[in-house]
């Protein structure tokens, strides 16, 4: 087991990370949500041992993983957000370089190359020079060299921000693989909640360096099981409705999404009648209506009063 305990980061005044707790058993695939800026990239950072918390303890399996980085790094592969490629070199020159650099050597080696890049999805291209590759491809390379040294536990720092999503979907279902048939233990940092939702047993929330939440998804949502989420598709925005809404006692959060407006309300408040009388006096049309179970997004929203792209 890998945890952590009120692990902290300051830096100069700023605290990125701030006492963190956060354990990962065997085999489970963890999610750690939040916006940009939230501490994610710091925080796996330190307990990927490439920085020393200002505070707090990692340990792996009890040992303390600070005073003793070498009992970790073995079994620890880490896929950071920046493509850490030769450019000039094809991808089977990048992933032989860093297999010699985890030492393997021979036979095993070149097994474990094609073993990690037919993972990856790039065993027929990697002739070419990384130079070439689309931004997902690298992003996929980067992520069969932290697989190289058939690692227990992977760290990914959002892999999937900024590329195709046919590179995209690749990513998400080769983590799904490595956790569902392989075993492999999964920390999966995003900003995406569908991404975490879709992978992930247990999720930690993070927003401004702090678990603001933790739980299964079911769990998270259940902090809103009291209300529900209505999508008002409407042809033009108007802030005399929008305030409107708010000053319904029933309604608890009116914001915007791009078709319209999302409200919260609490559950079978019967607000619908209320609602359209509003839009009627409002000259608002409402082209369709949408009631849904809250997702992790509205868990975030509830949490901090903003939404998780903001
Ligand atoms: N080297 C640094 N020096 C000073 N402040 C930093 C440093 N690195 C990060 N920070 C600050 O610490 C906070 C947390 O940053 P961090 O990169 O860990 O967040 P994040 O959730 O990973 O976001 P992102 O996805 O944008 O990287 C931010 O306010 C950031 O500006």
């Amino acid at each position: 087991m890998l945890e952590t305990e009120a692990l902290r980061k300051v830096y100069k005044k700023q605290v990125a990370v701030d006492d963190v707790s956060l354990y990962l058993k065997q085999g489970e695939s963890v999610g750690l949500l939040g916006p940009n800026g939230a501490g994610k990239s710091t925080f796996i950072s330190m307990i990927a041992t490439l920085m020393k918390p200002t505070s707090g303890i990692v340990t792996w399996n009890g040992q303390d993983v600070i005073k003793n980085p070498n009992i970790i790094r073995p079994t620890l592969g880490v896929v950071p957000q920046e493509i850490a490629l030769y450019k000039e070199l094809s991808a089977y020159e990048n992933v032989k370089f860093f297999g010699k650099i985890y030492r393997l050597k021979g036979k095993q080696l070149e097994q474990r190359i094609q073993e990690v890049l037919k993972l990856v999805g790039l065993e027929d291209r990697q002739k070419e020079l990384v130079k070439n590759y689309s931004g997902g491809m690298q992003r996929r390379i980067n992520i069969a060299v932290a697989l190289l040294h058939n690692p227990d536990i992977i760290i990914m720092d959002e892999p999937t921000v900024g590329i195709d999503p046919q590179s995209r979907h690749y990513i998400l279902e080769m983590v799904k693989t490595l956790n569902e048939e392989q075993g492999m233990t999964v920390l999966y940092t995003s900003h995406y909640m569908e991404e975490v939702e879709r992978l992930c047993d247990r999720i930690y929330i993070m927003d401004h360096g702090k678990v603001i939440a933790t739980g299964t998804k079911d769990e998270l949502t259940s902090i809103l099981s009291s209300e529900e989420t209505i999508h008002l598709e409407t042809d033009q925005s108007s802030i005399t409705f929008e305030e409107a809404l708010k000053e319904q006692s029933s309604v608890l959060k009116v914001t915007e999404w791009e078709k319209g407006l999302k409200l919260i309300v609490p559950k079978n408040s019967r607000k619908l009648a209320d609602i359209f009388q509003l839009a009627e006096q409002q000259q608002i049309s409402i082209n369709s209506v949408n009631i849904e179970v809250p997702s992790l997004e509205d868990v975030f929203l509830h949490l901090t009063g903003r939404r998780l792209r903001d």
